[in-house]
This record gives C-alpha cells, sequence and structure tokens, in this order.
C-alpha cells in the first residue's frame, strides 16, 4: 500500500496541494482505481467476473442446447427406445433441462454483491454513495436507513424502485421518505428495496456489482433474519465502523454471527469519518494503530476469517463523506478540493481509492469462486451423468445391434435352408404320393376283383320275396342293386378303409413332421389351425352305383327244357355272348385308359345310353355279331323244319334201333321234361333270376373296376396333395413372415447404426462442453 500511495501521491503538487486536474485525468474514464489497475495489470478485476460470467453463460448455452438435443434424441429420435432406453434414464434426461435452465437463471441473476453494516451513522450510505460516485442512497445525521437498501444496475436511462412483494415502479426520489427512518411510512428492518440504477451512470454498476446497505446493527436485534435473508449470497463484507468511537460489542456479535453462518466471509473494515483526526493530529498516529490492531485481531483472532497479512490489507482509515464530495466537484467539472476540506484529505482520498481496489480484486475473485465454481461442477456434474448414460445407452444398443447382426444371420441362414430343404422334401413328398396312389390303385383293383368273384354270395344273401309280375319284379330288381351296391361298398371298406386311412394319416403326419421341421416352432405355433389334417379320420368313398350299373338288366325267365334244341342253340348262342362281352369289358378298359379321366362319374360312364358300353372295342367284334345272327337264323330255320326232320331221324331210328329202345327213350324224355316242368317254381325262377342278376353285375363290375381303383387312388391322392399343399402355405407363410421379420430386423439395424452414431457425437459433445468447463474452471476459478 505505501508504494501505492508513493505512485499517487506524485500527482500531488509539492506543496502538500490536491492537483484536481491529476485526478480528473485518471477518472474521467473509469475511475482513478481502474485507471491504475487497468495500467498495472491491463485488466480491471472486476472484468474477470464480467468475463467469467459471459464465459459461463455461453458454456451453459451450449450445455441448455446439448440438454435439449439429448432429450429430443431419446424421448423420441431412438425408434427402439424402449429396449435400450428405459423410462427412469428419459425422466433423468428430462430432469436436466430443467435444472440446466435453472441454473442459467439463476446466473443471469449472479452478480458480486457488497453488503455494507456498521452502527447508525457510522456512514454506510456515504461509502456506497462515494463508490457509486452520487447521492444515490439517503445519508444524514441520525437514524436514517431504516430498511435494507440494494442498488443494482440496469440498462435504462431512468432510474427506479421497487418495494419488496411489490413490482410497482416507484419514482427513485421517494427512495428518502421509503428508507428513511424518520417517514411516516414504516418498513421492516429487514425487508429490502431495490433501486435500479443505470449502469451508464457507474462503473461498479455497469460490471454486475450490487451494493446493499443495511439499518445499523444497533437498532435491530433480529440479526438472524439479516443474514438469512441479505447475507448469505453476499461475496463481500464492508463494516463500516466510525473512527471517532471505537468497535462496539453489537457490530463485533453481528459479524461473530456471519462468521459462523459463511465460511470465511470476506470482511472489509472502514474506519469512515477518519476526516475528524485531522482536528486532534497529535492523536492520529496512536489512534490509528490502535484502531488498526484492534480491527486486525478482530478479523484476525476473533472472526478467524483472514491471515495477518490479508488482515492488513482489509483495514482502511477514509472519509467517505470527503470522497463523495470530492467525486460530485469532478462530475460537475469542478475541482475537487474546492470547499473546505480537512488536512490529509489526499492521503483518506487515495486509501479510499485503494479500498476499492482492493475490494474490487476481492469482489470479483470471490465471486467467480463461490459462484461459478458451484456453476461449473454442477455443470461438470451433469455432462458428466449425461455422457455416462449414454455410455450406457451405446454400450445397450452395441449389445442389441451385435444380437440383431446375430439374429439376422441365423435368419437368412434358416431362410435359405427353408427354400432348399423345401425343394427337396417337395421331390420326395410327390414320389411319395405316387407311390401311395399306384398302391392304392392295384389294392383297390384287386379288393373289387375279389368281391365281384364273390358276388354270388352277396346276392344269395339277398333276402326280399321274389314275384315274376314285373311291378314286384321292378321293386325287386331296384332293391337288389341296393343290396349288392352297400354290400360291395361295406365289403370293401372293412377290408381297405382302415388300412388305408392308417396308411394316409402315417403318410400326411410324417409328411406334416418333414415340412413343419423347416420352419421354427414359433413361426408353426400360430398356424395351427393350417396344419391340422382333418377333425374326421380318412374315408374312401367307393362309388359303385349298381342301380345305374345295372339299369340295362333284363330277366328271361321263360321256362326251357334243358335237353330242348333251343336250349342247345341257346348255349351255342351264349359262348358267342360271352365271347361279346369280354370284348365290351376290354372296349371299356381301352376307353378308360384313354380318357384316363378318373373323374368320370362311373354311371354316367356305365349307362345304357354310354357309347363306350355298347359301342365294340374294334370291327372284329361287328363281324362277331354279324356272324351270330346268321347262326340264329340257322337255328330258327331248323327249328321250324324239325319236325319233318324228326320224322326222318325216327324212321331211321327206329329202322336200326327198334321201336322198343325208341320208346323207352321217348317215355324218359318225357319224364324228364315233365320233371323241369314241374321244378320250374317261383324258388327256381328267383335262383335263375339271381344267376342272370349274378352274371350280368360282373359283367358289369368288371368294367369298372380300374375306374374305381383309379377314383380311389384319385382320392388318395386328392387328400395327401390337398395336405402337402397346405403345408406349403403354411411354409409360404412362415418363410414370408421370416422376410418380413429380416427386413424389420434389417430396418432395425440401420436405425440402432444411426442411433449409436448419434450418441457418439452426443458423447463428444458431453466431452467437449467438459473440455470448456475445465478450461473455465484453470482460467477462472483456479488462476484466483
Ligand atoms: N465528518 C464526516 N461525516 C460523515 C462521514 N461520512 C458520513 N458522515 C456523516 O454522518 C452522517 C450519517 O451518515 P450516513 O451515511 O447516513 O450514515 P449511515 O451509517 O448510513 O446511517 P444510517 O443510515 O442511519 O444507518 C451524515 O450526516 C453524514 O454526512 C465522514 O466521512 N466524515
Amino acid at each position: 500500500m505505501a508504494a501505492y500511495l508513493n505512485r499517487t501521491l506524485s500527482m500531488v503538487t509539492g506543496n502538500g496541494s490536491f492537483d484536481s486536474h491529476s485526478l480528473n485525468d485518471s477518472t474521467s474514464s473509469t475511475g482513478a482505481t481502474r485507471a491504475l489497475h487497468n495500467n498495472a495489470n491491463d485488466i480491471s478485476p472486476l472484468q474477470i467476473f464480467v468475463r467469467a460470467k459471459k464465459k459461463i453463460n455461453d458454456i451453459f448455452v451450449e450445455i441448455e442446447d446439448y440438454v435439449s438435443e439429448t432429450t429430443r434424441f431419446v424421448e423420441g429420435d431412438v425408434p427402439i427406445s424402449g429396449d435400450i432406453i428405459d423410462k427412469a434414464e428419459t425422466e433423468q434426461f428430462k430432469s436436466y433441462v430443467l435444472k440446466v435452465s435453472g441454473i442459467r437463471e439463476v446466473l443471469s441473476r449472479d452478480h458480486m454483491k457488497v453488503a455494507f453494516f456498521g452502527r447508525t451513522s457510522n456512514g454506510k450510505s456515504s461509502v456506497i454513495n462515494a463508490m457509486l460516485r452520487d447521492k444515490i442512497l439517503p445519508s444524514g445525521i441520525g437514524h436514517t436507513t431504516n430498511c435494507f437498501c440494494q442498488v443494482e444496475g440496469i440498462d435504462g436511462q431512468e432510474a427506479y424502485l421497487v418495494k419488496e412483494g411489490s413490482d410497482e415502479k416507484l419514482n427513485v426520489t421517494s427512495i428518502k421518505q421509503l428508507a428513511n427512518a424518520l417517514c411516516q411510512e414504516k418498513l421492516c428492518e429487514s425487508s429490502l428495496v431495490r433501486i435500479f440504477w443505470p449502469r451508464e451512470r457507474c462503473s461498479l454498476l455497469r460490471d454486475d456489482v450490487v451494493f446493499v446497505d443495511s439499518p445499523g446493527v444497533d437498532v435491530s436485534p433480529n440479526l438472524d433474519d439479516w443474514i438469512d435473508n441479505h447475507c448469505l449470497n453476499a461475496d463481500v463484507f464492508v463494516l463500516v465502523l466510525n473512527s471517532e468511537s471505537t468497535m462496539t460489542l453489537a457490530e463485533k456479535s453481528f459479524f461473530h454471527e456471519v462468521s459462523t453462518r459463511l465460511s470465511k466471509p470476506n470482511i472489509f473494515i472502514l474506519n469512515n469519518r477518519w476526516d475528524a483526526s485531522a482536528s486532534e493530529p497529535e492523536f492520529q498516529e496512536s489512534v490509528k494503530a490502535q484502531h488498526q490492531e484492534r480491527c486486525t485481531d478482530f478479523l484476525i483472532k476473533e472472526l478467524k476469517v483472514s491471515t495477518p497479512k490479508e488482515a492488513e490489507e482489509r483495514v482502511f482509515f477514509v472519509s467517505a463523506r470527503e470522497t463523495l464530495q470530492a467525486r460530485l466537484k469532478e462530475q460537475e467539472g469542478l475541482p475537487a478540493i474546492q470547499g473546505a476540506l480537512a488536512e490529509g484529505f489526499q492521503n483518506r482520498y487515495f486509501e479510499f481509492q485503494d479500498f476499492e481496489r482492493k475490494f474490487e480484486e476481492c469482489i470479483s475473485q470471490s465471486a467467480v469462486r463461490t459462484k461459478f465454481a458451484q456453476h461449473s461442477s454442477r455443470g461438470k456434474s451433469i455432462a458428466n451423468e449425461m455422457r455416462q448414460m449414454l455410455d450406457g445407452i451405446y454400450e445397450r444398443a452395441n449389445v442389441m445391434h451385435n444380437q440383431k447382426l446375430d439374429q439376422k444371420k441365423k435368419l437368412t441362414d434358416r431362410i435359405a435352408n427353408t427354400e432348399q430343404q423345401l425343394m427337396l422334401v417337395t421331390r420326395e413328398m410327390k414320389m411319395k404320393i405316387h407311390n401311395m396312389v399306384e398302391e392304392v390303385e392295384q389294392k383297390v383293383a384287386k379288393a373289387l376283383n375279389e368281391e365281384i368273384w364273390r358276388l354270388n354270395v352277396l346276392v344269395d344273401e339277398f333276402s326280399l320275396p321274389f314275384h315274376t309280375d314285373s311291378l314286384v319284379l321292378n321293386v325287386y330288381k331296384k332293391e337288389i342293386n341296393a343290396h349288392v351296391e352297400s354290400g360291395l361298398g361295406s365289403n370293401l371298406r372293412a377290408r381297405l378303409s382302415t388300412a388305408l386311412a392308417m396308411n394316409v394319416e402315417t403318410a400326411q403326419r410324417e409328411m406334416t413332421e418333414r415340412m413343419t421341421a423347416l420352419v421354427p416352432p414359433e413361426k408353426i405355433a400360430q398356424q395351427t389351425q393350417k396344419i391340422v389334417i382333418r377333425n374326421q379320420p380318412f374315408e374312401m368313398l367307393y362309388t359303385l352305383n349298381c342301380q345305374n350299373l345295372c339299369s340295362d338288366f333284363s330277366e328271361d325267365l321263360e321256362f326251357r327244357f334243358s335237353w330242348g334244341i333251343t336250349a342247345f342253340i341257346a348255349r351255342f348262342s351264349g359262348k358267342y355272348k360271352d365271347k361279346n362281352s369280354k370284348a365290351a369289358a376290354i372296349a371299356a378298359a381301352n376307353a378308360h385308359n384313354r380318357h384316363n379321366n378318373s373323374n368320370m362319374n362311373v354311371s354316367q360312364m356305365m349307362s345304357p345310353s354310354s357309347p363306350m358300353c355298347l359301342m365294340p372295342a374294334n370291327e372284329s367284334d361287328l363281324i362277331t355279331q354279324e356272324q351270330l345272327s346268321l347262326i340264329s337264323k340257322v337255328a330258327v330255320a331248323s327249328i321250324g323244319s324239325q319236325g319233318t326232320v324228326g320224322l326222318i331221324v325216327a324212321g331211321l331210328m327206329l329202322k336200326t334201333i327198334g321201336w322198343r329202345v325208341l320208346v323207352g327213350a321217348g317215355v324218359v324224355y318225357g319224364c324228364v321234361y315233365l320233371y323241369e316242368r314241374l321244378s320250374w317254381t317261383n324258388a327256381a325262377k328267383e335262383r335263375s333270376f339271381k344267376n342272370q342278376y349274378v352274371k350280368h353285375a360282373t359283367r358289369k363290375l368288371k368294367l369298372i373296376v380300374d375306374l374305381t381303383s383309379a377314383n380311389c387312388s384319385h382320392q388318395v391322392q386328392q387328400e395327401l396333395s390337398s395336405t402337402f399343399a397346405r403345408l406349403c402355405r403354411v411354409i409360404d407363410t412362415a418363410t414370408t413372415e421370416m422376410n418380413d421379420e429380416l427386413k424389420e430386423i434389417e430396418s432395425s439395424l440401420t436405425q440402432l447404426e444411426t442411433s449409436q452414431k448419434q450418441i457418439k457425437s452426443l458423447k463428444n459433445k458431453a466431452n467437449y462442453i467438459l473440455n470448456e468447463l475445465d478450461i473455465f474452471e484453470s482460467n477462472y476459478i483456479k488462476a484466483n
């Protein structure tokens, strides 16, 4: 301080008078202190706070953008957010938005706060006014300030004040009434009146310093309220003492209270009214030394807030009134020393400036450290927490990415394998169906042939009363047709159906097992409805339709003597008839093979009108029929001439054998005839009818053996093919689903990769912010 005083004293003239021009020069720009300080360090201490505030504010703008971007990302941009980001994390990210906006809010209100305390009339308001170079706060003898008055800067030109709990902007001249203890309108001691003063008018306000004036510590017992309401965020405390007296217990106990509530508060002690010492120069040094010792002891020993070296720099002897007067004159363009100023004004003035310089350094450092260190650390912890959460999200995204890649590979292999296997299984199944169909065809043909061979047994079982009456006979024919049809059907069913159904079911089961093994079980599980083969077991339909088949049956119930000539002719012609029937059967079978139409209705095919039935198999059959008709004619002609021939034969025989033998033979012949005639009863007719029917039905049924077996094999083929087609559809659906799933996985992979890139970029941003805060701390906090 001595060097500083020597330097500044050089501006004072040799005869001890104050050179106001020198002072004016130095204070004309930003004030003497700042000018000196700027020259020395090239930067105002307060500017450190201003720059630090701007810097941390810029960083928090970045943090706010970063937090919003990250929140947007976790809330909406990540398509599979539910899998890699849980709700709690999303909520946590959202909470950072509020936290950062809260910090920015506090940051915008952050300023350097200096609070003035001391007994009434010690000159607190005067000191503030002197520092602000204007008579802003009311001052006067006695108890003037009756509430807390806070002076802060505003950007506009108009000063105004606002009472606590009100938004009304009051004229600043009313501060004289409001804050004055003598005023009618009483405010609570701890209430606050905020005075907004244009920044342009005061450099300290421009640099974000806020001044708080208080009522005298001796006028109120509510010191706790004061500390809670006005001291906790103060960066510097100024204890304004009256140098004409000594520090009181009230002042001491207030600061004791402050130092217990705040860790190492920055306290300056101004021994104000030091101009009074000029009137008693002989005691000046000893009083000063006494005050200095008591003050430093108070800071070092009692409050324990300063080291001895620091305490030396915290105690000043000033005159606020003189400083204010000098500064007001300077602003009016008048010399600062005009008027009656006590001896030693220059020293007191420069000491006031020295106080201001130390105060500026202290408040700037303290505010940067206490306020911005906290913000910086909060910013770091937010960025760190977010980076950690993003690390976790990235890790989960990575795990999921690998899982999806694995799923993609498995699915691709599965699809390729399914397609390949399906081709093989299809070939195998076609072969199996073909073999089975052939087997069924053979079995049915064999069984039907056997049943036809045993047809007489079935016909013999028919027991409806027989009568030759045409009406009764028609009903009889219908019934016997029905009997044969159902009998054949049930016999075939009994012989074939169970084994066939089992074979079909086994084939279907094997088919189902083979096919379903090609796709994942869960895909099959979704389609069980489609896989269920059938509710009822497979049953073969044997379409015989004897009614139509034997509709052309016409019985011959005329009596015929078995030894008569007609019978011989009939027997002879019967050979041709049999031969003809055989040819027709061959023709029908050929026609069936040619058409190979298994769907053709058997009855349709075998109806009398069917060309297949009537048409001979080939030209040679036609010749045979013509020959037959010729033979019949010869036979009839023979019967017609049998009387003449008989007489000739009888004559010849009579001559050669003798008449006795002939008579005997005639009697025997007659007896045989009689016997046959008499035994031609209804039962015999029925037998004859049934025999004829069996022959006819056998012939007809043989014609449809191939067709029926083809029909049956076709049913089996239909059954197995439809099962196979159904299973193919199931596989198709499953493969389509797998392909869709593959597409989904591929799209998820793309999204995950995009998300991972975004997360990486967000992590980098967090690192950038952390780095910015590190630089901020090393530039502004650790450097202080
Ligand atoms: N001689 C002299 N008088 C001073 C000085 N500072 C202030 N005063 C006078 O002391 C009286 C009280 O000054 P204030 O600034 O009102 O004191 P205060 O501590 O704010 O008082 P309250 O507001 O009542 O708490 C006023 O008349 C001032 O002019 C000084 O340095 N020297």
